[in-house]
């Protein structure tokens, strides 16, 4: 069995990264928010990104996402990239089924099967408004790995959630992983959601910030 682990890691190891950032400074509004930035995340790691409150967590994914461009780094992402954020952001006035194929080119079946996935199945006739929050953060993970993605940026999913919704959705997500090969950078304030979903920890401090091993 250790013999068998080690030869995964290795290729874990050998394998180039599947996003890489390498970013010499980002300032917004006169203010240097992040420092000089190196980051790669390997084949089908989940990495947690920590730190305070306003350091640039959710900055620092909007620069791999592509939203944040106002810098002089180098961002190489692969093109099948999703992003779930703290609200679900689901289209209200679409129903379940466009929701899910607005943004991926899944099929109908397959929009039916993302959406049993999530403990949701027969509902792609209903609108966002019929849902409970946990049925809509449900919804944003289906909709996120329904995009098939090589990398999975997720900002704080699991936030505000009561301690039973929190622990079903972690659940959930960890069953999805382990169906895929997908790569996650999860930004997240709790250590137990950290030391829970990820391989390893990153923690952004300082001003402006840097990365460093948590
Ligand atoms: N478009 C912008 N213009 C000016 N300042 C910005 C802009 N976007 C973010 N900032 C500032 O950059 C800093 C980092 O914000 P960011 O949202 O990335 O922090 P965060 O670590 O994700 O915070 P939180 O944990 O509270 O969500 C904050 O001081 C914020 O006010």
């Amino acid at each position: 069995m250790a013999a068998l682990h080690l030869v995964h890691d290795n290729r874990r190891q050998a394998a180039p990264p599947v996003a890489r950032l390498s970013l010499p400074g980002l300032a917004l509004g006169g203010r240097a928010v992040l420092g000089a930035i190196d980051l790669a995340l390997g084949c089908g790691e989940t990495v947690a990104l920590t730190g305070p409150s306003g350091i640039g967590k959710s900055t620092l994914l909007r620069v791999l996402a592509g939203f944040e461009t106002r810098h002089r780094g180098t961002v190489q992402v692969p093109a099948r990239l999703a992003m779930v954020f703290q609200e679900p952001t689901l289209l209200p006035w679409r129903t379940l089924r466009d929701n899910l194929r607005l943004t991926t080119d899944i099929s109908p079946d397959e929009a039916e099967k993302a959406l049993a996935e999530v403990g949701l199945a027969g509902r792609g006739d209903d609108f966002p408004g019929r849902l409970s929050l946990g049925q809509q953060r449900r919804m944003s993970l289906a909709r996120a790995f329904a995009a098939r993605p090589d990398l999975l940026l997720m900002d704080e999913p699991f936030v505000s959630l009561d301690d039973a919704l929190g622990d079903e959705m972690m659940t959930l997500f960890e069953t999805m992983r382990a169906r895929r090969d997908v790569t996650t950078l999860l930004v997240t304030h709790s250590t137990t959601e950290a030391k829970r979903l990820a391989s390893r920890i990153l923690r952004l401090e300082g001003s402006p910030a840097t990365l460093s091993q948590a």
